[in-house]
C-alpha cells in the first residue's frame, strides 16, 4: 500500500518483541516475512512499546491479542481467555481522544464484540467507538501468500448506517489488494462464529483422516490411497486430508475447544460432545504413535537413542504451540528413551516454555529431563548412534538427507517412523530401515495381496464363522455347529483353529502392544492386585437412608474361585476371578487372548495373571523360535503350523458356562 495512504503501527506491551521486530532478527520464522518487513520498516510500518500515543494517533486500532485457553477458573481448560481483548478496549476508551474504529482482529468467543463495545462506551469524554470483527485467517508457514491472495476476507458489522459505514471503511483498506468479490461483510455474530467454524472443519478433517489411519493398520488398506481417492471427490477437496501425528498449533485445539464450551453454556450437549470427539481422536492420535514407537521397538526404549526429527507443529514455522511432537517426546521421556530433537526453526528455550506450559513437565518436575533432551545442530547428529529416528515435522529438507550415510551411523535394526509418511519409504527399505509409516499395515498377512491365503486374518463377519467351521470341522455336521445367538457365533468364530493359527502368527505383534503410558495410580486392594479382577475392587461409600444419617458400607465385587483352560500351555490353572473378567474372557476369545490383550493384566499388574501371562508369553517364543531354526534349516514349517492348528483343534469354545467351578 502506498505510504502516503496507510501508516501502520504495531504495539506490544513487550519490550522483547518489539525490540526483535526491529532488528535484523525477527521474533518468528515465516517464509518471505522480513524482506517485507524490511520493505516497509520505517517507511510505513513501525513496531513500538507507545501504546497510549500510538492509539491516539490510530483512526483503526485492530486488536490482536492472544485469546489462549483459560487455565483456571470458571470453564477452565476450554473457554477462551478474553481478558486481553478487555484490557486493549479498556486502554482505548482511556487514552482515545478523538472516534474509531475497532476491529477484532483476534479469534473470539461468539458476542465478545458486545463485550468490547460496553467498555468502550464507558468512556467519559462521549467518544463514539465501531466494532468489527475481522478474522484471521492465515496459516503459520503460508501467512505471506495467505496475505497477499486470501480465500477471502470477513468484516462484520452492526447492521446499521454507522456499523456499515464503518465496515465499507475496512472495505477499503483491504481492497487496495484484494479483489471486491472477496471481501464479504455479514454481522458481527456470524463473523465471530464463522472463525471458530472454519477452524473446526479443518480440524476436523485431520481427525476424521486420522481416524481412518487407524483403521486402515488394522485392515490392510492404505491411507495416502484413501486420501487420493476421497479428495478427488469435487465435493470433498483435496487439502486437509494428510494423516499426521495429529494437529497442534496454536489455534486448532484452543479454537474448537472455545467451540464446545459455548455449545455447553447454551445447553446444546449434544453438539458439544461432537466437536469434542475432533479433539479425543486428536489426543488418540499422538498417543498411539509414541505407542507405536514404543511397541515395535521391542516394548523398550529405556537408555535407547531416539532421534526426533523436527519439532514444529508443521513445516514452516519454528512454533511449537501445541505441537504434537511434544507429546511423542514426553511419552518417550517417560519410557527413560534419550531423546536427540533436530529442527531447522525450534528454539531449544522454545521447547522448554511449551513443555511447562502444555504438559507441565520441567526440570523441576521431572529432574534429569533437561539431560534427557538433547537439541542437534543437524540431522546427522541426532541420528548417529540411535536405535531409531521419527520424522514429526513435514520438513522439505528431511527428504533429501544421505540417508545411507544416517543408517551406516545408527544402531541396528534401525527403525524409522515417519509420522508425516514424507520419505521415500521403498528407498529407505532398500537400505536396510524397518521403517513404520502411518496408515498401513505392517503386517504382510493382512496386504491384499495375500488375498485368498487361508492364514490371512479373518474379516469381522459371520460368514468367516460359518467357513471356519466348515473348513476345520469337517466331520461336525455344520447345522449342529451353527450357534443360535449372535454372540456365541461370535465367541466360535474368535475360538476356531484357523483364527487361532492366525493368532499365534500373529502372536509378536500381540505381545508387542505396548502397555499404556500413563496409567493413574489408583490404590487397589492386595486380593484384587493377585486375582482376576479385570478393573474390578472392593467399592466403600455411604448408605444414605430418608433421614439423611450416613452409615458407611462396601461393595465387593462378585468373586469366584475357578479352574480355567490355556490353550497354549494346555493346563486348567485356578484363579479369583471375577464375574466382569469371565465376560471379557469370553468376549476375548479365551484365557490366553485375554491374558495377552487385557489392560487390567498387561499394565496393571494382576498377580496370579502376569504369572501366567508370562508363561504363555514365553512359550509361544519358543515356539516361533523353533520355527525360525526349521526355516534356517531349509525345512518346511508346514508341520509348525499344523501342530499351530493342533493346538487349537483341542480347544473347546471356552465359555462361563464349561469353566470348572470350586
Ligand atoms: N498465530 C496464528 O497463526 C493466528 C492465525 C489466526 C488467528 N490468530 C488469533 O490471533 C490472536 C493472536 O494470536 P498470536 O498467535 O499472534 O498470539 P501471540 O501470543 O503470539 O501474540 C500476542 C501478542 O499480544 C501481546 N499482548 C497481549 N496483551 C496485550 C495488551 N493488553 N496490549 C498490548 N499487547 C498485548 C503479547 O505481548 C503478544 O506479543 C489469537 O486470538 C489467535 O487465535 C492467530
Ligand atoms: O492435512 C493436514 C493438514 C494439517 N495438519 C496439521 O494441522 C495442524 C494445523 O495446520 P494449519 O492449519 O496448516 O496451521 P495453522 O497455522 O494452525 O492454521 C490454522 O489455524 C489458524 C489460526 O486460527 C487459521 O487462521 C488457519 O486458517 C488454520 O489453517 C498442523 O499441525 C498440521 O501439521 C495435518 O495433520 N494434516
Amino acid at each position: 500500500i502506498p505510504p502516503q495512504k496507510i501508516r501502520v503501527c504495531v504495539v506490544d506491551l513487550s519490550q522483547k518483541q518489539i525490540d526483535a521486530w526491529n532488528s535484523a532478527d525477527l521474533p518468528i520464522y515465516e517464509p518471505g516475512l522480513p524482506a517485507v518487513v524490511e520493505e516497509c520498516r520505517g517507511r510505513n510500518l513501525f513496531f513500538s512499546t507507545d501504546i497510549d500515543t500510538e492509539i491516539k494517533a490510530a483512526d483503526i486500532i485492530f486488536i490482536s491479542v492472544n485469546t489462549p485457553t483459560k487455565t483456571m477458573g470458571i470453564g477452565a481448560g476450554r473457554a477462551a481467555n478474553i481478558k486481553n481483548c478487555e484490557l486493549c478496549a479498556r486502554k482505548i476508551a482511556q487514552v482515545s481522544e478523538s472516534d474509531k474504529i475497532i476491529v477484532e482482529k483476534s479469534t473470539v468467543p461468539v458476542r465478545t464484540a458486545e463485550a468490547v463495545r460496553r467498555v468502550l462506551e464507558c468512556n467519559e469524554k462521549g467518544l463514539k467507538f465501531q466494532v468489527l470483527s475481522n478474522p484471521e485467517f492465515l496459516a503459520e508457514g503460508t501467512a505471506i501468500p495467505d496475505l497477499m491472495k486470501p480465500d477471502r476476507v470477513l468484516i462484520g458489522g452492526v447492521q446499521d448506517e454507522a456499523g456499515l459505514a464503518a465496515a465499507e471503511k475496512l472495505v477499503s483498506v483491504y481492497a487496495n489488494w484484494v479483489p471486491r468479490e472477496q471481501i464479504i461483510t455479514t454481522n458481527l455474530w456470524s463473523s465471530e462464529l464463522s472463525k471458530l467454524v472454519a477452524n473446526a472443519f479443518l480440524a476436523q478433517r485431520v481427525s476424521s483422516i486420522n481416524s481412518i489411519s487407524a483403521l486402515c493398520e488394522a485392515t490392510g488398506a492404505d491411507i495416502s490411497e484413501i486420501s487420493r481417492a476421497v479428495g478427488k471427490d469435487a465435493r470433498i477437496g483435496n487439502r486437509f486430508l494428510n494423516s499426521s501425528i495429529g494437529f497442534g498449533g496454536s489455534c486448532f485445539q484452543k479454537d474448537i475447544l472455545n467451540l464446545v464450551y459455548l455449545c455447553e453454556t447454551y445447553g446444546l450437549k449434544e453438539c458439544a460432545e461432537y466437536w469434542n470427539q475432533v479433539i479425543v481422536m486428536n489426543d488418540y492420535q499422538k498417543k498411539r504413535f509414541s505407542e507405536k514407537m514404543v511397541s515395535n521397538m521391542f516394548n523398550t526404549v529405556t537408555g535407547k537413542k531416539i532421534a526426533i526429527l523436527g519439532y514444529a507443529f508443521k513445516k514452516d514455522t519454528g512454533d511449537v504451540r501445541e505441537t504434537p511432537s511434544m507429546f511423542v517426546v514426553r511419552d518417550l521421556v517417560l519410557e527413560q528413551a534419550r531423546i536427540h530433537v533436530y529442527d531447522p526453526q525450534v528454539k531449544r528455550e522454545d521447547m522448554w516454555t511449551e513443555m511447562e506450559y502444555t504438559v507441565q513437565m520441567s526440570e523441576a518436575t521431572h529432574p534429569g529431563l533437561d539431560a534427557a533432551v538433547t537439541t542437534s545442530p543437524d540431522a546427522y547428529t541426532a541420528c548417529a548412534d540411535a536405535h531409531a529416528f521419527a520424522v514429526l515435522t513435514e520438513w522439505d529438507e528431511f527428504k533429501n538427507l544421505d540417508f545411507q550415510r544416517i543408517y551406516d551411523s545408527m544402531a541396528k535394526p534401525a527403525f524409522v517412523f515417519d509420522g508425516r509418511n514424507l520419505l521415500d519409504h521403498a528407498k529407505l527399505r532398500k537400505i536396510g530401515f524397518e521403517v513404520k509409516k502411518r496408515g498401513t499395515s505392517e503386517d504382510s498377512k493382512r496386504k491384499d495381496t495375500t488375498a485368498g491365503d487361508e492364514n490371512q486374518l479373518r474379516s469381522p463377519f459371520l460368514f468367516d464363522a460359518v467357513v471356519d467351521i466348515e473348513v476345520h470341522q469337517p466331520s461336525t455336521p455344520l447345522e449342529t455347529m451353527l450357534p443360535t445367538s449372535m454372540f456365541a457365533l461370535s465367541s466360535i468364530r474368535r475360538m476356531t483353529p484357523s483364527w487361532l493359527s492366525a493368532a499365534a502368527t500373529h502372536a509378536p505383534t500381540l505381545l508387542s502392544s505396548p502397555p499404556p503410558l500413563h496409567q493413574p495410580i489408583r490404590h487397589r486392594s492386595n486380593r484384587s492386585r493377585r486375582g482376576l479382577y479385570d478393573g474390578k475392587d472392593v467399592r466403600f461409600g455411604n448408605n444414605v437412608p430418608f433421614s439423611m444419617k450416613k452409615t458407611r458400607r462396601r461393595w465387593n465385587p462378585n468373586v469366584q474361585y475357578k479352574r480355567l483352560y490355556s490353550e497354549v500351555l494346555d493346563e486348567m490353572i485356578r484363579f479369583h476371578v471375577t464375574a466382569a473378567a469371565l465376560r471379557s474372557i469370553d468376549k476375548a476369545g479365551g484365557l490366553d487372548n485375554y491374558l495377552l490383550t487385557s489392560p487390567h493384566v498387561t499394565t496393571k499388574g494382576e498377580g496370579e495373571g502376569q504369572k501366567v501371562r508370562n508363561r504363555i508369553i514365553q512359550k509361544m517364543r519358543h515356539k516361533e523360535e523353533l520355527k525360525k531354526q526349521a526355516i534356517a534349516r531349509g525345512e518346511s514349517t508346514d508341520a509348525w503350523d499344523d501342530k499351530i492348528v493342533l493346538i487349537g483343534k483341542k480347544i473347546k469354545p471356552q465359555t462361563t458356562a464349561n469353566a470348572d467351578q470350586e
